[in-house]
């Protein structure tokens, strides 16, 4: 039985960001991350610092898991890391999920590749702008993005977390280069450590409001939806909400 390394389950929640925000959802936040991006808000995912608390779990237990936590309190799991899509064992999971009439969503940089990717309902793909100190490999991009549109798939977006002027010339370039999948912005958290909600919501919604104006201005993101990260405005840095 393949084993998936899980470092948290939590819900029910809102999902927070992207395609589908305002969605009721489970989260299940798997370890590992072959990405180091510089202001990683899950960065416990990949630097050691959680590794204690990883568990090798079966999908049966991962189901077993969100049933104690959600009851019949949901209907929608959300997956997420790290990078779930370093993991073929997560095809089991959907399997089970589907079993059971649970929809699901992915959370992923774009860097890998996993045939159960057209099995997700809501699949998110978070190209890495340059503030992250990540490079973008543009052939498995393409490749990615090429296998979601020949499988047809209808639940497929772009996201983009832009924190400056730089970052915010690569998500046009990102939106010119795959013009038929739906687009969107999402404007960075860069303090990561704030315990104190009200001030960070400040932030936060200053950032907001720049990436908003950014996005106003430019004639080649018509389409564009631009979007907080709604979890941290309401429970700020917190962990598993
Ligand atoms: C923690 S990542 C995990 C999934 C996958 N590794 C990825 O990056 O898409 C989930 C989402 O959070 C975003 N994110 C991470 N740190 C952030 C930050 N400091 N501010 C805004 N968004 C952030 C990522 O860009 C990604 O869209
Ligand atoms: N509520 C909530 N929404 C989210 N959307 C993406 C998240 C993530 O960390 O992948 C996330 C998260 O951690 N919490
Ligand atoms: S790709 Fe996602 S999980 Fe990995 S370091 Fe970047 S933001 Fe964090
Ligand atoms: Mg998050």
């Amino acid at each position: 039985m393949s084993r998936i390394p899980v470092l948290e389950i939590f819900g029910p929640t809102i999902q927070g960001e992207g395609m589908v925000i305002g969605q009721k959802t489970m989260f299940v936040r798997t370890a590992g991350c072959d990405y180091r991006c510089s202001w990683c808000d899950s960065a416990f995912t990949w630097d050691g610092s959680a590794r204690n608390e990883i568990k090798q779990m079966t999908a049966e237990e991962i189901w077993e898991e969100l049933s104690l936590l959600g009851g019949d309190c949901f209907s929608h799991v959300t997956i997420s890391g790290g990078n779930p899509a370093l993991l073929e064992s997560i095809g089991g999971l959907i399997e089970l999920l589907k079993a059971h009439g649970i929809r699901s969503a992915v959370e992923t940089q774009g860097s890998k590749w996993q045939d159960w990717l057209t099995q997700i309902d809501d699949v998110t793909i978070s190209p890495k702008p340059p503030s992250s100190g990540m490079q973008t490999d543009f052939d498995v991009l393409d490749r990615i993005v090429a296998n979601m549109l020949k499988a047809n798939h209808p639940g497929v977006s772009l996201k983009v977390v832009v924190f400056d002027e730089t970052d915010f010339e690569y998500a046009r370039s990102i939106h010119r280069r795959y013009p038929s999948i739906p687009f969107y912005l999402q404007p960075g958290n860069a303090d990561l450590v704030e315990a104190n909600t009200a001030e960070l919501r400040v932030k936060l919604l200053e950032t907001f409001e720049w990436l908003i104006n950014m996005a106003m201005a430019a004639p080649d993101l018509n389409d564009v939806k631009v979007l907080p990260q709604l979890h941290a405005l309401v429970w700020g840095n917190k962990r598993g909400v």
